[in-house]
């Protein structure tokens, strides 16, 4: 691949994930209150994951009657909507205004039925301040935001323009606007994930994670900046909570940045720092993450192919696409996740992911090894079982032995 083509493409998602990020803290924040002191935020030792330790269900049952339990519930389920439709509107003005609506296929989770109705006025009144304030910053990323702010149909139309069911052919950008909605409302991790396909394979993703710091290098020789040619390095003790990472196809590359809005101390043009895989082939030493909800993922099928490859640590249960970025920069080895029979995956939770974690040295395949197709349009058809991803290889062949051995001991 030239080393220039989807340079614009990349560029452009990069930034748009960065004023995401801002604008998914911000209702994020607000939806917790104040109700999370520093010493609730707690750092692993080995600082791989920072997770808010009181969730906000805690908050809510600690001293509420039932009226107060449901209008709070109520309370949380209008900030996560309205930020999902706030990024997808965000997200989906600012690639049609860069590379012009009709040369754009976008292919996203959110659609506009509910924010449509009458009885929704409030919350469509929330998505349009929201995303005027978020496009208000553009020129603070690079981007060009509207002339002038933008109105309750032009904040719908972006929202549907987003209705694209992708496919075989030509190039379509794949967004999740809000991936891993329980750690959103729970004040844990999630992700805002872009990516672009064209011709059924990925070719550009972008995982904006705004609770998830990058790994901590005190010696990194390889901070560079591909998004812009000035740059300025702060020091790496003062590294903030949230990162965005990103990579292009048949790079062998993959990049992190700090997030930039807010209180960080980081301003754009944002250096960059290449990520990795870990290194760990011995499964002895290996940590394997899946989802936190056992809806979503089957945790005692998961738990005993770790233990016949011979995996100790416990599992590191994390929401969202942050688990392709703590493999991507070596935080874990193996991410698992087998729905139950039944559910079909969608491209927009593993797209970003699957690349940036391919081109920092891993691998993913579905549970019987083969490549995930991105070709079928929204979801992951003929997906086998599962997706295992790897640090390399080793690790890799295991885990796929593992899963074939069981799979023909029961049904024996
Ligand atoms: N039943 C079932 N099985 C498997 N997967 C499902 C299921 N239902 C939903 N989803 C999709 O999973 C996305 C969240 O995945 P997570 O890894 O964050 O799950 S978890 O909350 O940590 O358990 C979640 O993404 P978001 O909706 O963007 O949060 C869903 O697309
Ligand atoms: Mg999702
Ligand atoms: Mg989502
Ligand atoms: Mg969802």
């Amino acid at each position: 691949m030239e080393k220039e083509k989807y340079s614009d493409e990349l560029n452009v998602a990069v930034r748009v994930v960065h004023m995401a990020c801002g604008l998914c803290q911000k209702v994020q924040k607000g939806l917790l209150g104040n109700a999370l002191d520093d010493d609730e935020v707690k750092s692993k030792d080995d600082d791989s994951l920072v997770t808010i330790a009181v969730t906000l269900t805690v908050v809510v049952y600690a001293g509420a009657s039932n009226v107060g339990l449901v209008s709070t519930i109520q309370l949380v389920c209008g900030h996560t909507i309205y930020c999902d439709w706030s990024v997808q509107a965000t997200v989906s003005w600012i690639l049609s205004n860069t590379f012009g609506s009709e040369n754009v296929s976008i292919v996203a989770e959110e659609d506009v039925q509910t924010l449509s109705k009458p009885e929704s006025a409030g919350l469509l009144g929330k998505v349009v301040s929201t995303v005027n304030e978020c496009l208000a910053q553009a020129s603070r990323y690079g981007l060009k935001g509207p002339d002038k702010t933008l109105g309750p149909s032009e904040i719908l139309e972006a929202i549907s323009r987003c209705n694209s069911n992708g496919g075989p052919l030509g190039r379509h950008w794949v967004l999740d606007p809000v991936d891993g909605t329980l750690g959103f409302v729970r004040g844990g991790q999630y992700a805002v994930a872009l990516a672009l396909i064209d011709n059924a394979e990925v070719v550009v993703g972008v995982l904006g994670c705004p609770n998830y710091h990058m790994k901590r290098d005190r010696h990194n020789k390889q901070q560079q900046n591909h998004i812009s040619s000035e740059v300025s390095v702060p020091s790496p003790d003062m590294l903030e909570e949230g990162c965005v990472m990103y990579s292009k196809k048949g790079t062998g590359e993959a990049w992190v940045q700090p997030t930039v809005y807010g209180d960080s101390i980081y301003e754009w043009p944002n250096f960059a720092k290449q990520v990795r895989v870990s290194p760990i082939v011995d499964p002895a030493l290996a940590t394997f993450c899946e989802p936190v909800e056992r809806a979503n993922s089957n945790h005692s099928f998961a738990a005993g192919l770790a233990s016949s490859v011979g995996l100790r640590n416990k599992p590191l249960r994390v929401y969202s696409m942050v688990k392709y970025a703590a493999i991507a920069q070596g935080d874990a080895e193996i991410f698992m996740k087998f729905a139950r029979a039944g559910y079909k995956e969608k491209i927009w939770d593993h797209a970003a992911g699957v690349l940036i974690v391919q081109e920092a040295g891993g691998v993913v395949t579905d549970a019987g090894g083969r490549s995930l197709d991105f070709s079928k349009g929204i979801y992951l058809e003929s997906l086998d079982r599962g997706i295992v991803a790897c640090s390399g290889t080793k690790l890799h062949e295991k885990l796929i032995g593992a899963v074939y051995a069981s799979w023909e001991s029961s049904s024996l």
